[in-house]
């Protein structure tokens, strides 16, 4: 049992376009590999991490495009793309155990408060994991992706933070008013995947430097925070 609450953006209506999920080319991008969640365990079902909604798909080569232009030999580097309702569920499970095992915690010995302490902290940076076509998980619609940097050698550059750390360095702005060179140099890195992303037409999560979506129900709700005036429609459900 969780304690979840619907988030703003699942309150957006979707109208579903109908565009297919699409095999990324996975050579033109550098590749977490083996794939993460795979890694953990997490059972695809036949099913490949490595799909996107077409137009999102060709948002990401655009993406990469622009980052060349300064960067020529660097690549975005994809460590999560389309993920199943299953494998989303699986993640929020195994994030919640992780949680436990860091505190010496069991779950049965958890008070109500605990529980939802821990719950809380895990639906800081997972969305719940439902089949409700109303507010499908953002992976699960194939328009969103988790993504860094890799410079001409192939090395991840440095963000000052992994993907998927349950702490405040996942905030995508914690470096920005740091004084010291290294914490600069992150928030000048974090800015510029920013930047190449936002270019071709994707927004950040607000809590996760790493998580970029267009089309889906968190896109619309950021988008319209910007341009309240001109509003958009999510345009992809969970496939
Ligand atoms: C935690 C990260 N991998 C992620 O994808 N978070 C978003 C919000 C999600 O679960 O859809
Ligand atoms: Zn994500």
């Amino acid at each position: 049992m969780s304690i979840a609450s619907v988030k703003p953006y699942q309150t957006l209506l979707i109208e579903e376009c109908g565009e297919p999920l699409v095999p990324i080319p996975l050579n033109l991008f550098a590749v977490e590999s083996p794939h993460p969640y795979e890694k953990l365990g997490a059972d695809y079902g036949g099913k490949s991490p490595y799909f996107l909604r077409q137009g999102v798909l060709e948002a990401l080569i655009n993406a990469q495009r622009n980052l060349q232009k300064d960067y020529p030999r660097w690549h975005i580097l994809i460590f999560d793309a389309y993920r199943p309702v299953s494998v989303q569920q699986f993640m929020v499970d195994y994030t919640f155990a992780t949680v436990l095992q860091e505190r010496r915690l069991t779950e049965n010995n958890l008070s109500p408060q605990q529980r939802q302490e821990i719950w809380q902290e895990v639906y800081k940076i997972w969305a719940v994991a439902n089949d409700n076509p109303a507010t499908p998980p953002p992976h699960s619609t194939g328009a969103a992706v988790d993504i860094t940097l890799v410079d001409a050698t192939g090395k991840p550059i440095d963000m000052g933070g992994d993907i998927d750390e349950l702490s405040d360095r996942s905030h995508p702005l914690y470096y920005a008013n740091s004084t010291m060179a290294q914490e600069q140099d992150y928030h000048t890195h974090r800015e510029l995947l920013h930047q190449v992303m936002r270019a071709a037409g994707f927004r950040r999560h607000l809590g996760e430097w790493w998580h970029f979506s267009l089309g889906d129900q968190m896109w619309a709700w950021l988008y319209n925070q910007e341009q309240p005036l001109q509003p958009v429609i999510a345009r992809y459900g969970g496939v």
